[in-house]
């Protein structure tokens, strides 16, 4: 169940992309529309970073192309913001909460200019949006794994990017920060954003997102969660794990649960 859009805002065709000539996701076809909150979700090892980090050009495809507002990535690099799994980055590298932040003005700064009082300003307002402001002058190495997370959110907000791309943003943060970033994240979707996450969680997934990547090493579903999320496409991805399909497809059963609201 794939739903193509006209103008996508990302196109994605026929991309095959292997590690050590291994292919791990094969033949993704899909195109999204702009402005919308989209979850990735799949089990361990369904390829949902790789699908990421080939959209970034982080992985050369084996086959297929990727468009970003119907250009190549490095026509509309300056307008993506992307954000990598906490584990992938060194965080005892010498730098303060608002120094990374910062960081995520450079690319609209260019080659000379450097970083001033409007740049700082746009620092402090995006970790004041993640509730960060206290902790600007900490060492980013003193942080808890949820505040890391928090402050690399808000390196990605200060970037002021047209498209998102955030890979498992929520590891380690606590309910309360998830929902108020969820919000966040909700609300640039509504000003006209793209924001695509990663997610581990299929119950906050049915709540949060407008749009859902069902992935399996190949796609299974790419389309509005009303019409995606369903028993059949849940059990296509998620395969005998029947634990967690019992428990998903009990709360798409409930009364009180309406995957269209929220
Ligand atoms: N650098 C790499 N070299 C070789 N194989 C890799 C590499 N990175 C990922 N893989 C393999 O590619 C497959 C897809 O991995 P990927 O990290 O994209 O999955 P994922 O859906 O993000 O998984 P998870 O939910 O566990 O983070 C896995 O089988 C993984 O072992």
């Amino acid at each position: 169940m794939i739903t193509q859009v006209e103008n996508p805002i990302l196109e994605i065709h026929d991309l095959t992309v292997s590690y050590d000539q291994n292919p791990v996701l094969w033949n993704v076809d899909l195109s999204l529309p702009a402005g919308n909150l989209v979850g990735i979700l799949g089990p361990n090892g369904a390829g949902k970073s790789t699908l990421i980090k080939s959209i970034m050009g982080l992985i050369p495809p084996t086959s297929g192309y990727v468009k970003i507002f119907d250009k190549p990535l490095n026509d509309v690099r300056a307008r993506i913001s992307y954000v990598p799994q906490r584990e992938s980055v060194d965080w005892n590298f010498p730098a303060s909460v608002l120094d990374v932040v910062m960081m995520g003005t450079y690319g609209k700064l260019g080659l000379f200019r450097r970083p001033g009082k409007k740049e700082k300003d746009l620092a402090m307002r995006s970790l004041e949006q993640v509730g960060m402001t206290g902790f600007a002058k900490r060492q980013i190495s003193e942080l808890s794994g949820g505040q890391q997370q928090r402050v690399f959110i808000a390196r990605a907000l200060a970037q002021e990017a047209d498209l998102y791309l955030m890979d498992e943003p929520f590891a380690g943060v606590d309910m309360a920060t998830e929902t108020a970033i969820f919000q966040l994240l909700k609300d640039m979707a509504s000003a006209g954003k793209t924001v695509i996450v990663v997610h581990h969680d299929i119950h906050s997934a049915m709540n949060f997102f407008d749009w859902l990547i069902m992935l399996n090493l190949h796609l299974v579903a790419s389309g509005p969660k009303e019409t995606v999320m369903n028993e059949e496409m849940l059990r296509k991805t998620y395969g005998g794990k029947l634990n967690l399909l019992t428990r998903v497809t009990d709360l798409i059963r409930q009364k009180d649960f309406n995957p269209l609201k929220g």
